[in-house]
């Protein structure tokens, strides 16, 4: 491992808050702040079931994914136009270059909105612009990815994939997300092949909820570039040595998992573990209009809860730039800053 000048814990909060990242793992429509729900459903005369924003954050109180995804499915309700997508990723692009997020890749779930008689293109093309004015003013580099609902059934998720293609250059890759147990990798084993021979990057949620097995088919069946979430292979001693040999990379979402009870407590959390067993581990926000906060509070709570300290604050990081879709020229960049900004940290007192 690289040696890292080593940070005194006292500065570790500042030092988390500026090391530049890759988050890997956010779903556009869980950067929905209340607020911005009720703006855009004044805006396009959409009715909520809730009376206030104090309301509707009250119903916040998840005990699992499915109590989560009710909410979240509900709140996307509100976008209709491509100025609606346009201005969550906007938002979105905004406060993460506040964390000094360097580079986001994006899921979309088109489904939830083409259900509703959405196009594609308003989707696609709104949450397009938002990252292309987003790179030119913030200088924070973006990606999408197309997610598919799981839930759904494949069919749908061909259907989908024919509808996003003439678009076919606004995303790099593919996900899967929604409901997981139930809902095994298996079942996308066909329109995945497809998206392979379409030269798209493929990831997929595996192991949030759902057992190793789930881990090991989003590998095998999926063909599976990286693993979303997939906090439950430390279930499963075959499947983390797997992990380490082909240096899949794990994005997960220390607060998502608290906030869906995945972990009973931040302190619990297998994180370090993870890490320490050799994974290609990031951290990541999920759902941060949800689950309690954007990247940095992820970090800032998670090494707050375990004792983390900077040289695993440095392995985080670069794993982030590892995992992410870019060139090494790009990486190469940011690690370059990465250098810079633990140099000055180290030198405090
Ligand atoms: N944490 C999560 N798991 C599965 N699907 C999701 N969609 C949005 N957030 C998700
Ligand atoms: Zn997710």
């Amino acid at each position: 491992m690289h040696t890292v000048p080593a940070v005194d814990a006292a500065h570790l909060p500042q030092l988390l808050q500026a090391m530049p990242k890759a988050e890997l793992h956010m779903h556009i429509e869980g950067s929905l702040e209340p607020e911005l729900i009720f703006a855009l459903a004044q805006r396009n005369g959409v009715k909520l079931p809730y009376a206030s924003v104090e309301d509707l954050r009250r119903a916040y109180a998840f005990t699992d994914l499915q109590s989560f995804l009710d909410i979240y499915y509900a709140g996307a309700s509100v976008l209709l136009y491509e100025q609606d997508f346009y201005d969550m990723a906007r938002a979105y692009l905004a406060r993460a270059a506040q964390d000094n997020v360097v580079h986001a890749e994006i899921f979309f779930d088109p489904q939830t909105h083409t259900q509703r008689g959405v196009g594609m293109e308003t989707v696609i093309n709104g949450l397009y612009r938002a990252c292309r004015d987003a790179e030119i003013e913030q200088g924070i580099s973006s990606a999408l990815i197309l997610s598919f609902l799981r839930h759904l059934s494949e069919e749908d998720a061909f259907a989908t994939l024919e509808a996003a293609l003439p678009l076919r250059d606004r995303f790099i890759g593919v996900g899967l997300d929604s409901s997981e147990v139930g809902n095994p990798p298996e079942k996308f084993a066909r329109v995945f092949a497809r998206c392979r021979e379409l030269g798209l990057h493929l990831v997929a949620h595996a192991g949030e909820e759902g057992p190793p097995a789930y881990i090991w088919g989003a590998l095998d069946v999926l063909h599976s570039e990286r693993i979303d979430h997939g906090v439950q292979a430390a279930r499963d001693e075959a499947l983390m040595q797997r992990l380490v040999r082909d240096g899949v990379p794990l994005t997960v979402c220390p607060l998502s998992n608290l906030k869906l009870c995945v972990v009973a407590d931040l302190a619990q959390h297998n994180l370090p573990q993870l890490l320490e067993a050799g994974l290609k581990v990031t951290v990541n926000s999920d759902d941060p209009a949800y689950f309690g906060g954007y990247v940095n509070e992820n970090y800032l709570q998670l090494f707050a809860a375990t004792g983390m300290n900077s040289q695993q604050a440095w392995q985080l990081a670069v794993n982030s730039f590892d995992a992410s879709f870019v060139t090494p020229q790009q990486r190469a960049h940011w690690m370059r800053q990465l250098e810079a900004v633990f140099a000055k940290y180290a030198a405090l007192a």
